[in-house]
């Protein structure tokens, strides 16, 4: 039989549908998806905006116990995953006009379908062009987080709608030497701007040529108190470390939002793993959020591998989910199209997790801070208890 290119293959939930026995299915996805999940179905009029619209849209909900002495925080969070609309050689002006009409209208949906919270893609207003290297023309899609007219696009839209945006973008520290960073905007329900969050962590791997364009984040791991609870920004690379996440948790995080930009090739073994984890041990609700497509830019660029040039940046391969603190989670978006992943979740689980695991009461951070601080030492020398045999390999 041929394989199928991984750039054809669609969401695995739907696969799975397709060809496992109904009498095996559910009990399949138990196993994998844990059994604190429920799918809400569409209403109808959001499923014919989305499908006159072209994208998928799934509803799950996360349950939690019910409590005698408070009431339950039930919170609708929305995650958009979208390709770029215009090809890279378009102008920046039309280039971002055409993605914010396509985000208004999922946007739109997510509305329709009753989301207190949005959380979009990394760089959701440009394509990701670091790979190229080259600072002209995509250094011209930075802007300010305060000012710029992505967030006067989105402020908008939150204070009609009443609702928080999550929305990282380039950002242009126009107070600060022109600089540039990779931020998250956190747009409030009455569209001021609650703050910002810049990456802490920046890629050096594959294509991902950022370190090019921007440093590491200076503004630490801020929590954002909403009338939706209190959320946290974890900026893409940022999910492969774990003290990343746990400082958000610390500072009382109950969701953590992880936009991303990672392709197929890299990243897709690890993709599912990492912010379900993170969810798992810091006792807090994760979104996983991917770009969707494969984008192609004007100028053929290398890999430092050996390998031939090329215009294309690999197959972002979506698949964005939301995961919960007793390691529940939604099946996945489409690894090829455009997508709204809205989940209602119960913000009281993640004390109900913590009283019954009691990971943070056991994690021993005083041992660590301890340790660290030792380690960070220039003569640190490792722990290692050599055999006395000489066989020590
Ligand atoms: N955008 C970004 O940080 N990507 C790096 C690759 C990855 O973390 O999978």
């Amino acid at each position: 039989m041929a394989s199928i290119k991984s750039e054809n293959v669609d969401d695995f939930d739907s696969i799975l549908d397709s060809h496992l026995p109904a009498n095996v299915l559910s009990e399949v996805k138990q196993l994998l998806y844990g059994s604190n999940t429920r799918n809400l179905g569409v209403p109808d009029d959001v499923l014919l905006k989305a499908a006159v619209e072209q994208f998928d849209v799934k509803i799950f909900k996360f349950d939690a116990k019910k409590e005698e002495l408070r009431p339950p925080r039930i919170v609708r969070v929305g995650i958009i995953q979208n390709k770029i609309v215009l090809p890279t050689t378009d102008s920046i002006l039309s280039q971002k006009n055409a993605l914010y009409n396509r985000i208004e209208s999922m946007i739109t949906a997510a509305v329709m379908a009753k989301v207190n919270v949005i959380c979009l893609q990394e760089a959701w207003n440009m394509p990701f062009a670091f790979c190229t290297r080259e600072k002209h023309p995509w250094c011209e899609f930075a802007e300010s987080a305060e000012n710029g007219p992505t967030t006067k696009f989105l402020q908008k839209l939150s204070k009609e709608n009443r609702i928080v945006i999550i929305s990282p973008i380039l950002e242009r520290d126009e107070c600060k030497g022109d600089i540039i960073w990779n931020t998250a905007v956190v747009i409030d329900t009455d569209g001021t701007v609650l703050g910002k969050h810049r990456k802490n962590h920046i890629p050096r791997v594959g294509d991902f040529n950022e370190s090019t364009y921007y440093m590491e984040g200076n503004t630490g791991h801020p929590v954002f108190q909403t009338a939706f609870g209190k959320i946290a920004i974890n900026i893409c690379y940022g999910r492969h470390h774990p003290l990343n996440w746990l400082m958000f948790g610390l500072n009382g995080a109950e969701i953590v939002f992880n936009p991303s930009a990672t392709i197929a090739g890299l990243s897709e073994p690890l993709w599912s793993i990492e912010a379900r984890n993170a969810a798992i041990a810091n006792g807090y609700f994760t979104c996983a959020i991917n770009r969707v497509g494969t984008e192609v830019f004007p100028n053929e660029f290398t890999s430092g591998d050996g390998k031939p040039s090329h215009k294309a940046f690999g197959h972002f391969y979506g698949s964005s989910y939301v995961a919960g603190p007793d390691g529940s989670r939604t099946p996945g978006l489409s690894r090829i199209r455009d997508g709204l992943l809205v989940a209602e979740i119960d913000l009281n689980l993640c004390r109900q997790v913590k009283d019954v695991w009691g990971f943070q009461m056991t994690q021993r951070l005083e041992l660590y801070a301890k340790s660290l601080n030792e380690v960070i030492k220039p003569d640190y020398e490792q722990q290692i208890i050599k055999s006395l045999t000489g066989l020590n390999l």
